[in-house]
């Protein structure tokens, strides 16, 4: 066998060195999970900040961070605290366990979800190739769908979304601003309608350019894959999960302590 064989080619291990046409090889990937966790929960009703609402006496952004760190593809945790509430977040999380092989930074968010987005994009370290973006309102995504999601932005797609079809049908409407009754314009046909979740992933390079060119523009998006839908590249869909639905009123509580039991009793978490 000869000696001289040419060294495998694999993006986790170091290259051979930058070739002389095309350049340096690419960074190996590492991926990181942004949190956005700075919002108030308006619709939950009056009480602490959202994220830091219990579940089963767990804050639900604890859970939130534990389903991203969960998956072996996220490194890195950036949690968005509330602007003024980042040092009450850094405490809260350093004093339930969390997995050790996981960095967990913290920083301060911003008036909008998309600000705080964008607050925690611009905390991430230089070596970070790809982005999870994840509500701390969505507190009990399965690991499963962590990593569809990671590995879809692994395997080169720019922008990737969980999501579900709907139940129900939607109804395009005229809202009033009178106070009369809305009345409705058009019915989408509902087959080709999905509910997306998160976490959304994300090439870095196509996150960020999708953020700065959404900021200057003034026009805010819902979620993140819709700014980059504006920059015209695919947003690819793999499959959600109904546990991974959004903490948002009252009821969803319910629903989510009664999914706790459900793990406990079967799985034992
Ligand atoms: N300024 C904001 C607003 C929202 N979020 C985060 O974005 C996620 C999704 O937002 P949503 O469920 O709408 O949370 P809230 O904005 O807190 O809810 P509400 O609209 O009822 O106040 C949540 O994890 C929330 O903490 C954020 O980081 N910064
Ligand atoms: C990002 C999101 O969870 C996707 O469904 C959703 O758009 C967040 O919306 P909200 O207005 O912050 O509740």
């Amino acid at each position: 066998m000869s000696s001289s064989t040419t060294p495998p080619s694999s993006p986790f291990l170091p290259g051979p060195g930058p070739h002389p046409e095309t350049g340096p090889p690419p960074p190996p990937p590492r991926t990181a999970a942004v949190i956005p966790a700075a919002g108030r929960g308006v619709r939950l009703g009056p009480g602490a900040p959202k994220a830091l609402r219990t579940l089963n006496g767990t804050p639900m952004l604890v859970h939130a961070v534990r389903a991203m760190a969960r998956s072996r593809a996220v490194s890195l945790v950036v949690v968005v605290a509330p602007p003024d509430g980042a040092a009450e977040v850094r405490t809260l999380l350093d004093d339930h366990a969390l997995p050790s092989t996981t960095e967990v930074a913290v920083v301060p968010g911003g008036s909008t979800r998309q600000e705080s987005v964008s607050l925690g994009l611009a905390a991430l370290p230089a070596d970070i190739t790809d982005v999870l973006v994840h509500d701390a309102a969505r507190p009990l995504v399965p690991a499963e769908t962590v990593d569809a999601v990671a590995a879809a932005v692994r395997g080169g797609a720019p922008a990737v979304v969980p999501a579900l079809p709907l139940a129900d049908t939607v109804k395009e409407v005229d809202p009033r601003t009178d106070g009369g009754p809305e009345t409705v314009l058009g019915t989408p046909e509902r087959a080709r309608l999905r509910a997306v979740q998160t976490p959304q992933g994300f090439n870095r390079e196509t996150l960020a350019r999708a953020h700065e060119k959404a900021a200057p523009e003034g026009e805010g998006a819902t979620d993140d894959a819709g700014l980059v839908e504006r920059l015209g590249l695919p947003v690819v869909v793999v499959p959600g999960h109904e546990e991974a639905f959004k903490v948002t009123r009252p009821l969803d509580l319910v629903l989510a302590e009664a999914v706790l039991a459900r793990r406990r009793a079967t799985d034992g978490f």
